[in-house]
Protein backbone atom coordinates (compact mmCIF):
# COMPACT_ATOMS: atom_id res chain seq x y z
CA UNK A 1 0.00 0.00 0.00
CA UNK A 2 0.95 3.68 -1.02
CA UNK A 3 2.33 6.25 1.72
CA UNK A 4 0.29 8.93 1.99
CA UNK A 5 1.81 12.39 1.36
CA UNK A 6 2.15 15.15 3.97
CA UNK A 7 -0.81 17.25 3.41
CA UNK A 8 -3.25 14.47 2.86
CA UNK A 9 -5.65 13.23 5.76
CA UNK A 10 -4.49 10.34 7.84
CA UNK A 11 -8.26 9.60 8.21
CA UNK A 12 -11.12 11.15 5.68
CA UNK A 13 -14.88 10.39 5.92
CA UNK A 14 -17.02 11.38 2.58
CA UNK A 15 -20.69 11.27 2.96
CA UNK A 16 -20.31 8.28 5.15
CA UNK A 17 -24.05 6.85 6.12
CA UNK A 18 -24.51 3.11 7.66
CA UNK A 19 -27.61 1.59 9.36
CA UNK A 20 -28.63 -1.93 11.42
CA UNK A 21 -31.86 -3.14 10.48
CA UNK A 22 -33.13 -0.66 8.69
CA UNK A 23 -32.45 1.81 11.93
CA UNK A 24 -29.74 4.83 10.64
CA UNK A 25 -26.89 5.04 13.07
CA UNK A 26 -24.72 7.52 10.96
CA UNK A 27 -26.27 9.55 8.77
CA UNK A 28 -23.96 11.68 5.59
CA UNK A 29 -21.08 11.96 8.56
CA UNK A 30 -17.76 13.95 6.71
CA UNK A 31 -14.41 15.13 8.72
CA UNK A 32 -10.71 14.67 8.27
CA UNK A 33 -8.04 13.85 10.27
CA UNK A 34 -4.53 15.23 9.19
CA UNK A 35 -1.37 14.05 10.27
CA UNK A 36 -0.27 14.73 13.75
CA UNK A 37 -3.64 15.26 14.82
CA UNK A 38 -5.64 14.19 17.92
CA UNK A 39 -8.86 13.36 17.44
CA UNK A 40 -11.41 13.77 20.53
CA UNK A 41 -14.81 12.10 19.75
CA UNK A 42 -17.60 12.83 22.21
CA UNK A 43 -21.61 12.46 22.40
CA UNK A 44 -24.12 11.13 24.27
CA UNK A 45 -24.25 7.16 24.37
CA UNK A 46 -25.85 5.62 21.29
CA UNK A 47 -24.57 8.04 19.18
CA UNK A 48 -22.11 6.03 16.86
CA UNK A 49 -19.38 6.51 17.95
CA UNK A 50 -17.86 3.11 18.13
CA UNK A 51 -19.14 1.98 14.41
CA UNK A 52 -17.50 5.18 13.56
CA UNK A 53 -14.49 4.02 15.02
CA UNK A 54 -15.26 0.35 13.42
CA UNK A 55 -15.24 1.94 9.95
CA UNK A 56 -11.92 3.25 10.52
CA UNK A 57 -10.30 -0.06 10.34
CA UNK A 58 -12.40 -1.58 8.02
CA UNK A 59 -14.10 -4.15 10.80
CA UNK A 60 -17.78 -2.49 9.22
CA UNK A 61 -18.09 -1.06 5.77
CA UNK A 62 -20.79 1.91 4.99
CA UNK A 63 -23.97 1.10 2.99
CA UNK A 64 -23.25 5.29 1.25
CA UNK A 65 -20.29 7.12 1.29
CA UNK A 66 -16.36 6.51 1.44
CA UNK A 67 -13.75 5.78 4.44
CA UNK A 68 -9.91 6.54 3.08
CA UNK A 69 -7.49 6.10 5.60
CA UNK A 70 -3.79 6.80 4.69
CA UNK A 71 -5.49 8.18 1.55
CA UNK A 72 -7.10 5.08 -0.03
CA UNK A 73 -10.59 4.12 0.35
CA UNK A 74 -10.78 1.00 2.08
CA UNK A 75 -14.42 0.08 -0.14
CA UNK A 76 -11.66 -0.15 -2.73
CA UNK A 77 -9.02 -2.39 -1.03
CA UNK A 78 -8.34 -5.71 -1.40
CA UNK A 79 -8.61 -7.90 1.82
CA UNK A 80 -4.89 -7.98 1.47
CA UNK A 81 -4.24 -4.25 1.36
CA UNK A 82 -7.12 -4.23 4.47
CA UNK A 83 -4.71 -6.38 6.18
CA UNK A 84 -2.00 -3.92 5.54
CA UNK A 85 -3.73 -1.14 6.30
CA UNK A 86 -4.17 -2.49 9.99
CA UNK A 87 -1.14 -3.34 10.37
CA UNK A 88 -0.08 0.03 10.19
CA UNK A 89 -3.18 1.48 12.88
CA UNK A 90 -3.17 0.49 16.63
CA UNK A 91 -6.45 -0.32 18.57
CA UNK A 92 -7.30 0.02 21.89
CA UNK A 93 -10.54 -1.58 22.16
CA UNK A 94 -13.02 -0.38 24.90
CA UNK A 95 -12.79 -3.28 27.26
CA UNK A 96 -8.93 -4.14 26.78
CA UNK A 97 -9.93 -6.95 24.76
CA UNK A 98 -6.78 -9.05 25.89
CA UNK A 99 -6.64 -13.33 25.52
CA UNK A 100 -7.41 -14.27 29.00
CA UNK A 101 -4.82 -17.63 28.26
CA UNK A 102 -1.70 -15.50 27.29
CA UNK A 103 -0.02 -14.35 29.44
CA UNK A 104 1.10 -9.99 29.14
CA UNK A 105 4.15 -11.04 27.08
CA UNK A 106 2.27 -12.93 24.96
CA UNK A 107 -0.46 -10.51 24.52
CA UNK A 108 1.76 -7.67 23.44
CA UNK A 109 3.77 -9.80 21.73
CA UNK A 110 1.18 -10.70 19.38
CA UNK A 111 1.25 -8.89 16.74
CA UNK A 112 4.96 -9.17 16.10
CA UNK A 113 4.26 -13.50 16.27
CA UNK A 114 1.57 -12.78 13.65
CA UNK A 115 4.50 -10.57 11.76
CA UNK A 116 6.96 -13.29 12.01
CA UNK A 117 9.21 -11.09 13.81
CA UNK A 118 12.67 -12.97 15.39
CA UNK A 119 11.89 -14.28 19.18
CA UNK A 120 14.40 -11.96 20.24
CA UNK A 121 13.26 -8.78 18.86
CA UNK A 122 10.11 -9.68 20.15
CA UNK A 123 10.56 -9.98 23.50
CA UNK A 124 13.06 -6.54 23.57
CA UNK A 125 10.12 -5.00 21.92
CA UNK A 126 7.57 -6.37 24.69
CA UNK A 127 10.11 -5.20 27.09
CA UNK A 128 10.16 -1.59 25.62
CA UNK A 129 6.27 -1.34 25.25
CA UNK A 130 5.44 -2.57 28.66
CA UNK A 131 8.58 0.30 29.89
CA UNK A 132 6.57 2.95 28.04
CA UNK A 133 3.44 1.86 30.17
CA UNK A 134 5.34 1.24 33.34
CA UNK A 135 4.29 -2.67 33.52
CA UNK A 136 7.54 -4.43 33.12
CA UNK A 137 7.16 -5.99 36.62
CA UNK A 138 3.57 -8.07 35.23
CA UNK A 139 5.37 -9.23 31.96
CA UNK A 140 4.40 -12.95 33.32
CA UNK A 141 0.96 -12.35 34.44
CA UNK A 142 -2.18 -13.08 33.22
CA UNK A 143 -5.26 -10.37 32.88
CA UNK A 144 -6.72 -12.15 35.35
CA UNK A 145 -4.24 -11.29 37.62
CA UNK A 146 -4.14 -7.43 36.43
CA UNK A 147 -6.53 -4.60 37.77
CA UNK A 148 -9.13 -2.71 35.17
CA UNK A 149 -6.01 -0.14 34.87
CA UNK A 150 -3.60 -2.30 34.15
CA UNK A 151 -5.17 -4.34 31.50
CA UNK A 152 -5.47 -0.76 29.91
CA UNK A 153 -2.04 -0.05 29.99
CA UNK A 154 -0.96 -3.52 28.64
CA UNK A 155 -4.08 -2.91 25.78
CA UNK A 156 -1.87 0.44 25.25
CA UNK A 157 1.33 -1.72 24.79
CA UNK A 158 0.09 -3.93 22.40
CA UNK A 159 -1.53 -1.38 20.34
CA UNK A 160 2.06 0.55 20.40
CA UNK A 161 4.53 -2.21 19.86
CA UNK A 162 4.52 -2.07 16.08
CA UNK A 163 5.15 1.84 16.01
CA UNK A 164 1.66 2.43 14.10
CA UNK A 165 0.67 5.22 11.99
CA UNK A 166 -2.45 5.98 13.74
CA UNK A 167 -4.12 4.74 17.11
CA UNK A 168 -7.58 4.08 17.69
CA UNK A 169 -8.77 4.86 21.13
CA UNK A 170 -12.21 3.47 21.89
CA UNK A 171 -13.32 4.56 25.31
CA UNK A 172 -9.65 3.87 26.96
CA UNK A 173 -11.32 5.26 30.47
CA UNK A 174 -14.44 3.61 30.29
CA UNK A 175 -15.33 1.76 33.60
CA UNK A 176 -12.20 3.07 35.46
CA UNK A 177 -12.17 5.10 38.48
CA UNK A 178 -11.09 8.78 38.09
CA UNK A 179 -7.74 8.11 39.60
CA UNK A 180 -7.16 5.46 37.19
CA UNK A 181 -8.32 7.35 34.43
CA UNK A 182 -6.19 10.26 34.95
CA UNK A 183 -3.41 7.71 34.60
CA UNK A 184 -4.22 6.28 31.52
CA UNK A 185 -4.82 9.79 30.27
CA UNK A 186 -1.13 10.88 31.52
CA UNK A 187 -0.44 7.66 29.47
CA UNK A 188 -2.22 8.38 25.40
CA UNK A 189 -0.87 12.54 26.23
CA UNK A 190 3.00 10.76 26.89
CA UNK A 191 2.37 8.27 23.68
CA UNK A 192 1.20 11.34 21.69
CA UNK A 193 3.79 13.93 22.59
CA UNK A 194 6.89 11.82 22.32
CA UNK A 195 5.78 9.68 18.83
CA UNK A 196 3.16 12.54 17.29
CA UNK A 197 1.23 9.64 16.44
CA UNK A 198 -2.26 10.71 14.85
CA UNK A 199 -5.04 9.17 17.15
CA UNK A 200 -8.88 9.12 17.34
CA UNK A 201 -10.25 8.50 20.89
CA UNK A 202 -13.32 8.03 21.82
CA UNK A 203 -14.17 8.99 25.90
CA UNK A 204 -17.58 9.64 27.77
CA UNK A 205 -15.64 11.96 30.41
CA UNK A 206 -15.29 15.49 29.01
CA UNK A 207 -12.65 15.64 32.00
CA UNK A 208 -10.25 13.28 29.90
CA UNK A 209 -10.75 15.67 26.91
CA UNK A 210 -10.32 18.60 28.30
CA UNK A 211 -7.08 17.39 30.14
CA UNK A 212 -5.50 15.89 26.65
CA UNK A 213 -6.40 19.48 25.01
CA UNK A 214 -4.44 21.35 28.24
CA UNK A 215 -1.99 19.25 29.05
CA UNK A 216 1.78 17.94 27.90
CA UNK A 217 4.26 15.12 28.46
CA UNK A 218 7.54 16.50 30.68
CA UNK A 219 10.54 14.17 29.52
CA UNK A 220 12.80 15.36 32.45
CA UNK A 221 9.61 14.59 35.53
CA UNK A 222 8.42 11.74 33.25
CA UNK A 223 4.96 13.35 34.02
CA UNK A 224 1.93 15.00 32.73
CA UNK A 225 2.30 18.92 32.90
CA UNK A 226 -0.11 21.64 32.65
CA UNK A 227 0.36 24.13 29.76
CA UNK A 228 0.52 27.50 30.52
CA UNK A 229 -3.13 28.84 31.45
CA UNK A 230 -4.99 29.56 28.50
CA UNK A 231 -2.91 27.66 25.95
CA UNK A 232 -4.42 24.55 24.61
CA UNK A 233 -2.47 21.80 22.60
CA UNK A 234 -2.71 22.97 18.88
CA UNK A 235 -2.80 18.93 17.56
CA UNK A 236 -6.07 18.48 20.18
CA UNK A 237 -9.80 18.83 17.75
CA UNK A 238 -13.23 17.45 18.46
CA UNK A 239 -16.09 16.08 16.91
CA UNK A 240 -19.56 15.63 18.63
CA UNK A 241 -22.04 13.13 17.53
CA UNK A 242 -25.15 13.38 18.44
CA UNK A 243 -28.08 10.90 16.95
CA UNK A 244 -25.42 9.81 13.87
CA UNK A 245 -24.60 13.06 12.97
CA UNK A 246 -21.57 15.89 13.77
CA UNK A 247 -22.77 17.87 15.70
CA UNK A 248 -19.23 19.93 16.04
CA UNK A 249 -15.83 19.60 14.40
CA UNK A 250 -13.67 21.79 15.98
CA UNK A 251 -10.68 23.10 18.30
CA UNK A 252 -10.73 23.54 22.00
CA UNK A 253 -11.40 26.96 21.86
CA UNK A 254 -13.99 26.94 19.04
CA UNK A 255 -15.60 24.30 21.50
CA UNK A 256 -16.03 25.98 24.69
CA UNK A 257 -16.89 29.22 22.96
CA UNK A 258 -19.78 27.56 20.86
CA UNK A 259 -23.37 29.65 21.53
CA UNK A 260 -24.55 25.96 20.26
CA UNK A 261 -27.34 25.60 23.15
CA UNK A 262 -27.28 21.35 23.16
CA UNK A 263 -23.75 21.92 22.88
CA UNK A 264 -23.44 24.18 25.72
CA UNK A 265 -26.11 22.27 28.05
CA UNK A 266 -23.69 19.08 26.78
CA UNK A 267 -20.35 20.53 28.10
CA UNK A 268 -22.11 21.71 31.21
N1 LIG B 1 -23.32 -4.63 14.69
C1 LIG B 1 -24.43 -3.98 15.04
N2 LIG B 1 -25.65 -4.46 14.77
C2 LIG B 1 -26.77 -3.79 15.10
N3 LIG B 1 -26.78 -2.60 15.73
C3 LIG B 1 -25.60 -2.07 16.04
C4 LIG B 1 -24.35 -2.72 15.72
N4 LIG B 1 -23.32 -1.94 16.14
C5 LIG B 1 -23.89 -0.86 16.72
N5 LIG B 1 -25.24 -0.91 16.65
C6 LIG B 1 -26.18 0.09 17.16
O1 LIG B 1 -25.70 1.35 16.72
C7 LIG B 1 -25.98 2.36 17.69
C8 LIG B 1 -24.72 3.15 17.98
O2 LIG B 1 -23.81 2.30 18.68
P1 LIG B 1 -22.35 2.75 19.12
O3 LIG B 1 -21.80 1.62 19.93
O4 LIG B 1 -21.58 3.22 17.97
O5 LIG B 1 -22.67 3.99 20.04
P2 LIG B 1 -21.66 4.81 20.95
O6 LIG B 1 -21.85 6.23 20.63
O7 LIG B 1 -20.29 4.23 20.83
O8 LIG B 1 -22.25 4.47 22.37
P3 LIG B 1 -21.51 4.28 23.78
O9 LIG B 1 -21.13 5.67 24.16
O10 LIG B 1 -22.59 3.71 24.64
O11 LIG B 1 -20.34 3.37 23.59
C9 LIG B 1 -26.55 1.65 18.90
O12 LIG B 1 -27.95 1.80 18.88
C10 LIG B 1 -26.17 0.19 18.68
O13 LIG B 1 -27.12 -0.67 19.23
Amino acid sequence: MQASSANEPIVEFRGVSIAFDGVSVLRDVSFRVMHGETRMILGPAGGGKSVLMKLANGLLMPDAGEVLIFGKSLSSMSKNEIYAMRARVGMVFQESALFDSLNVEDNVAYRLEEEHVPFDEVHERVVEALRFVELEKAINKFPAELSGGMRRRVSIARAIISKPDLILYDSPTAGLDPITSTTIIELVVKQRDVSQTTSLLITHRLQDAFTMATHRYDVTSNDMVPLPAGEVDSSVRFLVLHEGSILFDGTTLELTHSTDPWLKAYLA
